[in-house]
C-alpha cells in the first residue's frame, strides 16, 4: 500500500469573497509525481501554494478544510518555516540568489547552522549531482549563477532546494520558461528524483503531465473533476469534461 504524503479534506479557498477552491479532496502518494493540470485561473497554483502555506503571504486569503500532511494538519499549530522546509518549492521563472553557484546551494544549509566546510562542500556536490548539474558546473563553483543558462538555473534551483533536504518537491510550471532540451532534462531528472521524494507539478502541458507524472488530477474551475492514474485520465478518463480538456475540445 502506498504511504499518503498529503491529504486534504474537503478544503474551500477564499481570496476575499472569490471562492477559488471548493471542495478539494486528494490523497498524494509518497514516491510519486503527481501533475496537476487544467485551463488557466482554475486554481491550480492556488492549491500548490497551500501545500507549504506560501499563501499565508497573501492578506486576502481565508481557508476552511484540512491538509495533513503525514499525520498533522499543516492549517494548525505548525512551525511554518519547518514546514516550507520539509516542502520545498521550485518556481516557474528561475529565480539564483545573486551569489556564486556554489553559495547558492550553501546559503539554506549554513542560515540553519552548517558551518563545516567539509560537510558544505560534500553536500554542495550532492545535491548539484542530484539536480543533474554537477558535471557542467564543476569548474565554475564560485561563479556567478546569474551566468548559467535558463536551463541550468533551473536545475540550480532544484539542487538549492534538494540541499535542504526536503521530502516533498512543489514544482510550478518549472519548465514554461525552457526551450525543449533544457525541458527534457528536467523532466528526465523528476523521474530520477522521485525514488528520493514526493513530486507535485502544475503544469500547462498535457504532453507533459503524460511522460513524467503517475498520477493526474484535472482541475476546472476551483474544483478537481478527476483524480486518477496519469495513464487512465488521457486514454480513459471518466468525467466529459476531462475527456473535452485533454482531446483540447476547451481551455
Ligand atoms: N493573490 C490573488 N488574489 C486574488 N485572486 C487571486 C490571487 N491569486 C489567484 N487568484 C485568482 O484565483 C483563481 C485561481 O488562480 P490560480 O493562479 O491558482 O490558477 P491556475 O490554475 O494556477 O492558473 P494558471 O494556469 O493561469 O497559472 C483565478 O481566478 C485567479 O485570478
Amino acid at each position: 500500500m502506498d504511504k499518503i504524503k498529503f491529504d486534504t479534506k474537503s478544503l474551500d479557498l477564499f481570496y476575499g469573497d472569490f471562492q477559488a477552491l471548493k471542495s478539494i479532496n486528494i490523497k498524494i502518494c509518497e514516491n510519486e509525481v503527481t501533475a496537476f493540470i487544467g485551463p488557466s485561473g482554475c486554481g491550480k497554483s492556488t492549491f500548490l501554494r497551500c501545500l507549504n502555506r506560501m499563501n499565508d503571504l497573501i492578506d486576502s486569503v481565508k481557508m476552511k478544510g484540512e491538509i495533513i500532511f503525514d499525520d498533522k494538519d499543516i492549517n494548525g499549530d505548525i512551525d511554518v518555516i519547518n514546514l516550507r522546509t520539509r516542502v520545498g518549492m521550485v518556481f516557474q521563472k528561475p529565480n539564483p540568489f545573486p551569489m556564486s553557484i556554489y553559495e547558492n546551494i550553501a546559503y539554506g544549509p549554513k542560515c540553519q547552522g552548517l558551518k563545516d566546510k567539509t560537510q558544505l562542500d560534500t553536500l554542495v556536490k550532492e545535491s548539484l549531482t542530484k539536480a543533474a548539474l554537477w558535471e557542467e558546473v564543476k569548474d565554475r563553483l564560485n561563479k556567478s549563477a546569474l551566468g548559467l543558462s535558463g536551463g541550468q538555473q533551473q536545475r540550480l534551483c532544484i539542487a538549492r532546494t534538494i540541499a535542504m533536504n526536503p521530502e516533498v518537491i512543489l514544482m510550478d510550471e518549472p519548465t514554461s520558461a525552457l526551450d525543449p532540451i533544457a525541458t527534457a532534462k528536467i523532466e528526465d531528472l523528476m523521474s530520477s528524483l522521485k525514488k528520493d521524494y514526493t513530486i507535485i507539478i502544475v503544469t500547462h502541458s498535457m504532453q507533459q503531465a503524460g511522460r513524467i507524472s503517475d498520477k493526474t488530477a484535472f482541475f476546472l474551475m476551483g474544483e478537481i473533476v478527476e483524480f486518477d492514474e496519469t495513464p487512465k485520465i488521457f486514454t480513459n478518463p471518466n468525467d466529459k469534461r476531462t475527456e473535452d480538456y485533454i482531446t483540447g475540445r476547451f481551455g
